[in-house]
């Protein structure tokens, strides 16, 4: 199976290596010095208690070399997605999935929740329609990626959750392309805990509680996962925001068998730099738009109370390089 992952940075590294090994034929599209190091190196894992792990595959910014594929994996942050749809142009012949290994809602989430029209919200999910007009909904897999990571080094992943490295896949239909089968059987032979599942919007929302309830508290605390675990005030306030996204979801129609004190569990809390503070350290402004801020908006319109989540919202979106509050 041809699988090109497009935007090969710490997840998509990460994805690229497993499914190389689980059997795929894998090429990965990516830039700069990460690139250069991948081409003259190759792409390597690193995880506590684990051999690093090493592979050779074909690496590139000019998608128009690669040809079409069975999949392409979408794995860069939010505001690079509409570039990335234009870009992966190329590699998309008539059958091609594509599966999304973003953090956040995609656009077509809100379709179907008994939420009120709003603009605001739409603005945050799909700027001007650009994606729902892109990519017919049936061609997108959402795959929603439990798995930390960061590009420790160009060309190296390092894996910082090696016993979470959990991949969920679904549509927003419910059915899949045989393809998607396929794709997560060589996952699972590559080491992933992968499934398909019939309630992505359920998975993406759970989800949703860790990245608006546990990363966006450590991020703009900077510090480590764990860290805010281990800090019984910082704890008490990631577990107030997951509180109050799952009200919120009870409302719409998205209720989540989720635990807040066994999701903070000092014990068991990564040490891990998450994203947006991999981002933030980076200077880059946070992926904010498809998850913590259309959380408030969905909060907004759907008149359910939820100040913790909108402080932190407040507070992300203030230290994010480009302020989207302007
Ligand atoms: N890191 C983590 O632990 C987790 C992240 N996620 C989600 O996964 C997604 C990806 O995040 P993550 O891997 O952390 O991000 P990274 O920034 O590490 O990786 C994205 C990569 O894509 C590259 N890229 C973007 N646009 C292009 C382009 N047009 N051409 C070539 N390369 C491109 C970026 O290059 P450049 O740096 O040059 O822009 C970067 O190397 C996000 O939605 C995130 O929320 C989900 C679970 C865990
Ligand atoms: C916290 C984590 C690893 C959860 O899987 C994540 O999604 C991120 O860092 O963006």
């Amino acid at each position: 199976m041809k699988i090109c992952i497009f935007g090969a940075g710490a997840v998509g590294g990460h994805m690229a290596i497993r499914l190389a090994r689980g059997g795929g034929d894998v090429s990965v599209v990516m830039r700069g010095e990460n690139l250069a190091a991948v081409r003259e190196r190759g792409l390597e894992l690193r995880a506590k208690g684990a051999e690093p792990f090493r592979v050779s595959l074909p690496a590139t910014d000019k998608p128009e070399t690669l040809g079409p594929q069975d999949v392409v994996v979408i794995s860069v942050k939010y505001r690079a997605l509409a570039a990335a749809l234009k870009a992966i142009d190329p590699l998309i012949g008539p059958d091609t999935q594509i599966v999304s290994a973003m953090n956040g809602m995609p656009w077509w989430f809100a379709e179907g929740l008994p939420i009120a029209e709003d603009e605001a919200l739409s603005a945050l999910l799909d700027p001007g329609g650009a994606f729902g007009r892109t990519v017919p909904s049936e061609r997108w897999t959402a795959c929603v990626v439990t798995s930390g990571n960061m590009v420790s080094e160009p060309g190296v992943i390092t894996n910082t959750t090696p016993d979470k490295n959990r991949l969920r896949l679904g549509t927003s239909s419910g059915s899949f392309h045989p393809l998607i089968a396929e794709f997560v059987a060589i996952a699972k032979t590559g080491g992933y805990d992968a499934e398909i599942v019939d309630d992505i919007r359920h998975q993406i929302w759970s989800k949703l509680l860790i990245n608006a309830g546990i990363s966006s508290v450590a991020t703009v605390c900077e510090k480590t996962v764990a860290e805010i675990c281990q800090n019984p005030r910082t704890r008490a306030l990631s577990i107030g925001v997951i509180e109050e996204i799952m009200a919120l979801g009870r409302a719409i129609g998205l209720p989540v068998d989720a635990d807040p004190e066994a999701m903070t569990a000092p014990e068991t809390a990564p040490p891990h730099v998450t994203s947006f503070l991999q981002d933030l350290r980076a200077g880059r402004p946070l992926e904010i738009e498809n998850g913590i801020l259309a959380l408030v908006e969905m909060a907004k319109s759907s008149g359910v109370d939820t100040p913790r989540l909108e402080a932190v919202a407040a507070v992300m979106a203030a230290r994010s390089q480009a302020s989207v509050l302007d």
